[in-house]
């Protein structure tokens, strides 16, 4: 009997054939990013990432045989691949390492290496004299954002998760201070740290770690904002908070105080004395030293260069504004239930009185009532003498 192979037809001809080529790897990446991609592969998919690996057999001129390249092929110790690319870029031939370990094209002189170079050359563009915090500063980009930062004339301040990696980064790294994030409370020993304030930050982590470090930084600083590790974990991450309300408020008065500067220069302005509240009959001693008080702290404020105090002092002067205020409104209201009890019998006085509180854009007339607010309480009076508060 007679056996016959045959071939079929399994597929159409598209263009010419792939020249192909066919790698051993030597090296296998393992990085953060591949904790996020993860939930997008299928069960049974080759685990992602990149490595260095060698060409063994090539029928591509662009990847020779002996040669070694960086792709994107995965865990996985062989692979046939054309050298076309992936969304992670495309496959590229290494060249000669000399005595170098040819790992570094994973990290020093690849991914990692080049995300330290110009996350912190091009974004943060630092200055001789600088201080900078770097968290996850032990790990591949960390620690080189450290060293470059250094060789620029920086104040380096690491944070990492042991003091094993402390005493790494200081003693063999050369950073300045390295704060372990696991023992030590952060936010009591920045300022000891950096006492100047922070300028510029490279942030692996993300959250609560950041959320701190932001507090201690100085205006104009600089973020560079490389990674959320502190997350990748966790099924509803913190995440960052970037500007908290008192930050908001601390710019707008440092703005408002810069272009009134600006403003004074050009145009000058008479300063006069606002007299306004000092005559309400209401305002008393009390109120008088509470709002001298509040203006002092404003001129602490103003005045103070350190960020630290400057946080101080615009807490402390927010206490005694709100705080007068609120004694101005209850003085305002005791003096009017004064008023108005004392006229009980009296409507004309009354009527006079309540005229008084009643300001043309806050009344309405609904049939013969009129409504208006006094302070935040809606208060009703009929013509024909109904008073209900
Ligand atoms: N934007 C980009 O293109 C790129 C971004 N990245 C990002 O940069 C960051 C660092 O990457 P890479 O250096 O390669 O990673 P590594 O794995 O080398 O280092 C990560 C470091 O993060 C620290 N870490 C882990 N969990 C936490 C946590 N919960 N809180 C604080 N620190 C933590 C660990 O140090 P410890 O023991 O001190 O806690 C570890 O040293 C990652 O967020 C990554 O996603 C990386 C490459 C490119
Ligand atoms: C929100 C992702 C932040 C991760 C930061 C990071 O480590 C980036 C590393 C890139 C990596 C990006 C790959 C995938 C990110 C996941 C996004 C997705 O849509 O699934 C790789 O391209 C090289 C590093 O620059």
């Amino acid at each position: 009997m007679v056996k016959a192979k045959v071939y079929i037809l399994d597929k159409r001809f598209d263009g010419f054939p792939k020249e192909e080529f066919l790698a051993e790897a030597v090296y296998i990446s393992v990085d953060p990013y591949m904790r996020i991609r993860e939930p997008n592969l299928n069960l049974g998919d080759t685990f992602i990432g990149d490595q260095v690996a060698k060409v063994l057999e090539s029928k591509n001129h662009k990847y020779p045989v002996g040669k070694y390249i960086v792709g994107h092929f995965g865990w996985r110790t062989h692979t046939v691949s054309d050298g076309s690319g992936s969304i992670f870029g495309g496959t590229f031939v290494l060249p000669e390492f000399g005595n170098l370990p040819l790992s570094y094209a994973l990290g020093i002189l690849g991914m990692p290496g080049n995300t330290a170079y110009f996350g912190f050359l091009e974004i943060l563009k630092p200055k001789v004299g600088q201080t900078i915090a770097i968290t996850g500063a032990a790990g591949a980009v960390g620690s080189i954002v450290g060293q470059l930062a250094k060789a620029k004339g920086l104040t380096v301040i690491g944070v990492t998760g042991s003091d094993e990696k402390r005493k790494w980064l200081v003693d063999e790294l050369g950073f300045d201070q390295v704060i372990n994030y696991k023992t030590a409370d952060l936010n009591k020993v920045l300022p000891e740290v950096a006492p100047k304030g922070i300028d510029l930050y490279f942030d692996n982590v993300g959250g609560e770690i950041s959320n701190t470090i932001l507090k201690h930084m100085n205006h104009f600083g600089h973020i560079s904002v490389c990674g959320a590790i502190s997350g990748y974990n966790e099924k509803n991450p913190k995440g960052t908070k970037f500007l908290n309300n008192d930050d908001v408020n601390i710019i707008l008065e440092e703005l408002i105080c810069k272009s009134n500067n600006v403003i004074n220069s050009i145009a000058p302005i008479r300063n006069v004395v606002n007299n306004n509240n000092n005559q309400l009959p209401w305002y008393d001693e009390e109120i008088k030293i509470k709002a001298r008080h509040r203006d002092n702290l404003y001129m602490m404020f103003k005045n103070c260069q350190n960020i630290y105090e400057k946080r101080q002092y615009w807490n402390q002067f927010k206490v005694f504004r709100n705080d007068v205020v609120n004694t101005l409104k209850i003085k305002k209201r005791m003096y009017y239930e004064n008023k108005i009890d004392s006229n009980k019998n009296n409507p004309k006085a009354m009527w006079k009185t309540l005229k008084t509180l009643i300001k043309k854009k806050n009344h309405n007339f609904i049939n013969n009532t009129i409504l208006f607010e006094i302070d935040d309480r809606i208060v009703s009076f009929n013509e024909d003498a109904d008073l209900a508060v």
